[in-house]
């Protein structure tokens, strides 16, 4: 009797240890070990002959390759949360499947984002490279190195989902008044945990907040949510942190606000045009007007081993002909 031909699983990156293992005892899997990022021909070329590709979010599926007359893919089991990199319309239309992976980046990103939320005020990575840098520096002085007090301050969160409330908890634990922006208010038992003030007007939030958060998705809805329009309502003192996506702000004008003294700074993980950074940014954060990080919101050893679970369970639920638990359907985007 021959054994069942086990389904062929591209993966476009190197995942944790554990998972390629597991991958390699359950499906066909063809795994980049050395973490070079696919050419879009070789994404291409998976497409044609994978059951299942595993992209992750800096890999474009984007409607050509979808349609492409030799496409055979049943399944896209992305590695990651957001699903901004794959045309998810054309997929369903084509009769792809496709599941992220929710839940398990929550805290990591929430605690990111706080961690911005805290270093710009306070100068931490300013002050931190100081040292690393090898600078001479006066010692504690009362006037050097001043930064502003966090506590007290308003915070405006731009997308109260899972991600909003877990920044929202963590930001009332130092003090700051919690806002919030989203297409609906969340459940009452909720704001009235985190204390939180629902704003149905974007635009009339973010003229008063000292601080805004972006935690939505980037969608066709909220590209350049803030715009160059509603950039402009900003607060001169408040900053912005962004732990999203880069496309969720107008990246050109944000650069230019700052730099005119229009916005206080920003504290980014995430931007427009990744993995390039505008050098513009690199500038305002030598100048102290913005904190930067590499996309690493949701970069934990525990988090990504969750993550490639959750992929690992999406694709078996999937062949064995179930509805796999992290299905994204365009309604919901
Ligand atoms: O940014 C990371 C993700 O969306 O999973």
């Amino acid at each position: 009797m021959s054994a069942k031909k086990k389904p062929l699983v591209v993966v476009t990156r190197k995942l944790p240890d554990s998972i390629e293992t597991r991958m390699r005892e359950l499906f066909d899997a063809r795994l980049n070990l050395d973490d070079t990022p696919m050419t879009p021909e070789q994404i291409a070329e998976a497409v044609c002959t994978a059951d299942v590709l595993v992209p992750t979010v800096t890999d474009m599926i984007g409607e050509e390759l979808l349609k492409h007359p030799d496409c055979k893919l049943r399944m896209i089991a992305n590695f990651g949360n957001g699903v901004d990199n794959i045309d998810v319309t054309a997929a369903h239309a084509r009769g792809i499947t496709v599941t992220n992976t929710p839940k398990v980046l929550t805290e990591d990103t929430a605690d990111m984002t706080m961690a911005l939320i805290l270093a710009v005020p306070r100068r931490m990575i300013e002050g931190a490279a100081i040292l690393t840098e090898g600078k001479s520096w006066p010692g504690w002085s009362p006037t050097w190195m001043l930064g502003h007090r966090i506590g007290g301050k308003r915070l405006g969160i731009i997308g109260m989902g899972r991600i909003g409330q877990a920044v929202a908890r963590r930001a009332r634990a130092f003090g700051l008044q919690i806002h919030y922006h989203n297409r609906r208010p969340v459940a009452p038992k909720i704001a009235e945990e985190l204390g939180a003030t629902y704003w149905e007007s974007l635009d009339q939030m973010l003229a008063r907040m000292d601080i805004i958060s972006v935690n939505c998705p980037h969608t066709p809805a909220t590209y350049h949510l803030l715009s160059a329009r509603r950039l402009k309502l900003i607060r001169k003192e408040a900053y912005i942190v962004n732990t999203a996506r880069g496309g969720v702000i107008d990246e050109d004008m944000l650069i230019k606000l700052i730099e005119a003294g229009e916005i206080g700074g920003a504290g980014l993980d995430v931007y427009e045009h990744e993995p390039a950074v505008n050098p513009k940014l690199v500038r305002l954060a030598r100048a102290g007007k913005a904190t930067l990080l590499p996309h690493m919101g949701s970069a934990t050893i525990e988090g990504r081993v969750e993550m490639g679970e959750k992929v690992i369970i999406n694709i078996r639920t999937f062949l064995d002909n179930h509805k796999p638990p992290d299905r994204v359907l365009p309604s919901m985007l």
